[in-house]
């Protein structure tokens, strides 16, 4: 299966004058967590690292640093998610029929939830990992006066890794691009191409680093974790 990891961000939200990828995590990069994570799943063969060139010589040295028995493909960041991400599909090999995408940010997914995932797709057109939501979440307008409550039973919180049909997701792209769309995720492509994306069960500790707050939650989950 053929990965690709965005990891062309900036880090606003955590505050970090660089690409918060960097920042260590149990004495180990973000980064180094996400690509071990994808070393020791046995289902994922190749990996795309989508950065900016600027961040190369260090991810580089991470890579070189763990040693990673699978090819590492560079491939260079867009402005956006949405424009990283189209990157990479174009970057993909001619031969790959499915793909999929995570996060360099959400470090503490588990090699068996991208394994479950890469089993998924051959079945599918398009999916994501992604849990029951816990609170009760609430519409709001810009006044700050709540507008709806909406059921929680079909409330997810939408996680990655996502995983897609490569021809399918291209054509999405092509036509976000087309109608301007802005998206935070892949699946938000398809839903609005009116393609069904199924949902595979994610992981509760699938955090995404987004804020120093994470970075201190990630520090717990990894330090309690066996092996
Ligand atoms: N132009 C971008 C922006 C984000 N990402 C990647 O998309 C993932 C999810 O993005 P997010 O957590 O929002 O990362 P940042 O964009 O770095 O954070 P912020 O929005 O706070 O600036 C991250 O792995 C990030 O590196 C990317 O590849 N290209
Ligand atoms: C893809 C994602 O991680 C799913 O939760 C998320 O949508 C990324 O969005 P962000 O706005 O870049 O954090």
């Amino acid at each position: 299966m053929y990965l690709l990891i965005p990891a062309a961000g900036v880090g606003k939200r955590m505050g970090s004058n660089r690409n918060k990828l960097f920042l260590e995590v149990q004495s180990k990069p973000i980064i180094a967590w996400t690509l071990l994570a994808a070393e020791a799943a046995s289902s994922i063969s190749w990996i795309g690292i989508i950065s900016q060139p600027s961040d190369w010589p260090d991810f580089k040295n991470i890579i070189a640093d763990l040693s990673l028995a699978k090819p590492v493909e560079f491939i260079i960041g867009g402005s956006t998610r949405q424009e990283s991400v189209y990157n990479g599909l174009q970057a993909l090999p001619p031969e790959a029929e499915q793909v999929l995408i995570h996060d360099g940010a959400r470090c503490l997914a588990t090699p068996n939830l991208l394994n479950a995932c890469a089993a998924a797709i051959r079945h599918c057109a398009g999916l994501i990992a992604a849990i029951p939501v816990k609170d009760t979440i609430k519409i709001v307008d810009e006044t700050g006066i709540i507008q709806s409550t909406p059921d929680r039973q079909y409330l997810w919180a939408a996680q990655t890794p996502q995983g897609f049909n490569v021809q399918l997701l291209k054509q999405c792209h092509a036509e976000g691009i087309r109608q301007g769309w802005e998206v935070t995720d892949d699946a938000a492509l398809f839903e609005r191409c009116g393609i069904e994306v199924r949902i595979v069960p994610g992981e509760e500790t699938n955090l995404k680093v987004t804020t120093p707050q994470d970075l201190a939650i990630a520090e717990f989950i990894i330090s309690h974790r066996g092996g």
